[in-house]
């Protein structure tokens, strides 16, 4: 293994011109939404996010549309009969196994000290034909920089905000003693 060419160390996700497409835009812009539309819609797919609680949402919001899927996390693994789909907390993405779809959400955290090192791995490792990452549009670059070498199909996506940011006219504080009388 030649530790100085790290996209060659998953053949698997090698052997694919994945569609990788980048969501980017401010928070609340519906970036997640879309690549969970797509995940939902695909025979198999594994979303991977940096919180325990974002993968149990969206475990969740699958399950309840007849869409089976796995919770797997440092803390738990909830397997679910027949099962496709997996939402799994970063560390634990699966980089041995084909799936249609994946998503990687809040993808600017390859940046992070601590975690990036698995946000890249689920990056360059993830073997799907579609590679949905979602996040802030300062990642592009990097992103576009570190896919250069695996021959994916990269496209962006870009979003606005869905609804404007309105300032209160009256200050916190005399709102409340407003709603309180
Ligand atoms: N087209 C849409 N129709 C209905 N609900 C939507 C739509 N787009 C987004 N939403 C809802 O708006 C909320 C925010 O969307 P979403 O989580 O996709 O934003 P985001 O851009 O990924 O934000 P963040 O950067 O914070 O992760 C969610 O509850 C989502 O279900």
């Amino acid at each position: 293994m030649d530790l100085t060419r790290p996209h060659t160390w998953y053949p698997l996700a090698r052997k694919k011109v994945r569609k990788v497409i980048l969501h980017v835009g401010p928070t609340n812009s519906g970036k997640t939404y879309h690549a969970l539309k797509q995940l939902e819609s695909c025979s198999s797919g594994i979303y991977c996010g940096p919180l325990r609680l974002l993968a149990w949402e969206v475990a969740n919001r699958l399950n309840k549309a007849k869409v089976p899927c796995d919770l797997i996390t440092g803390q738990e693994r909830e397997e679910v009969d027949g099962a496709k789909h997996k939402a799994v907390t970063v560390e634990m993405a699966d980089v041995i196994s084909d799936y249609e779809c994946a998503v990687v959400d809040e993808i600017q955290m390859l940046g992070c000290k601590t975690r990036g090192f698995s946000f890249t791995r689920a990056l360059l490792g993830m073997s799907a034909d579609e590679l949905h990452l979602c996040g802030d549009p300062a990642a592009v670059p990097l992103i576009q920089e570190i896919l250069k070498v695996t021959g994916d199909d990269v496209k962006v996506q870009s979003y606005e905000r869905l609804s404007p940011l309105v300032p209160l006219k009256v200050p916190l504080g005399s709102f409340f003693e407003h709603t309180k009388r």
